[in-house]
């Protein structure tokens, strides 16, 4: 089979770190192809990020269409453009968000999630409660960094994500903790190690994912509000999306 990751942000450095994380857990035969958008925010850290990048998952789900893929994973911890993207193929399409919260629902009963910055903290609060899984989430953290010092700044940006997470493993009464950016796709088994506590992350959670729905032959559901969009014209930039 075929997977497509869509790294949401225009960083080809982790664009390429997602594509190791998904080839890590990929199972053999499974195809790993690592894109993102030609144009875009470098990294997304704000609703106004999201909505621009959206546009550009989008055009990654086309471009997979036309290459023809089996699943999708839309690798940045906001889902971007998540709902959007399912309307736009029959193939499953999976947020590393979404994926992350399921999987550390299953091997703990509550969960904390560290992510980049407060206002992103936010943001997955928001996501937690429309995937139905507020309840199952103990607290939001964030190590105050931004996406991009996890290229620039490696060493002190694990340094604070892994002091938050020893914090939210010591106060939050969990068994699990998420990581809260795609940007930290190659942090999980070293955290793990050093936490002593499960530590799921999204790329991989998506992948595993994916290739379950694509071999239980499950696809996105064209009933209701995942129907291919009704066709209409558009105009300026967008002219060529008309139907
Ligand atoms: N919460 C986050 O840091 N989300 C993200 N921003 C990016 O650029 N990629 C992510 O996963």
């Amino acid at each position: 089979m075929r997977i497509r990751i869509i790294n949401a942000n225009t960083s080809a450095a982790m664009t390429d770190k997602m594509g190791v994380a998904a080839l890590n857990v990929a199972r053999p035969g499974t195809e790993i192809i690592a894109v993102n958008p030609a144009s875009g925010p470098l990294t997304i850290e704000s609703h106004f990020d999201e909505t621009v990048a959206a546009v550009g998952v989008c055009e990654e789900i086309r471009a997979g269409e036309a290459a023809g893929t089996d699943a999708y994973v839309i690798a940045c911890f906001g889902d971007p453009g998540l709902y959007a993207a399912r309307e736009l193929t029959h193939a499953p399409v999976i947020g590393i968000a979404e994926a992350a919260f399921h999987m550390a629902s299953l091997i703990a009963t509550r969960f904390s999630v560290v992510t980049t910055l407060g206002r992103t903290a936010i943001m997955a609060e928001r996501l937690l409660h429309e995937y139905g899984m507020g309840i199952r989430c103990r607290k939001v953290r964030a190590a105050e960094i931004p996406v991009l010092a996890l290229e620039h700044e490696a060493d002190t940006a694990y340094r604070l994500i892994e002091a938050e997470c020893l914090r939210a493993r010591d106060e939050d009464g969990i068994g699990a903790i998420v990581l809260g950016c795609g940007g930290m796709a190659d942090l999980a088994a070293r955290l793990q190690y050093s936490l002593g506590l499960p530590v799921v992350e999204g790329v991989a959670a998506a992948v595993a994912l994916a290739e379950s729905l694509v071999t239980l032959k499950l696809q996105t559901s064209k009933f209701g509000d995942l129907a291919a969009p009704p066709a209409k014209p558009f105009t300026g930039e967008f002219a060529r999306y008309s139907r």
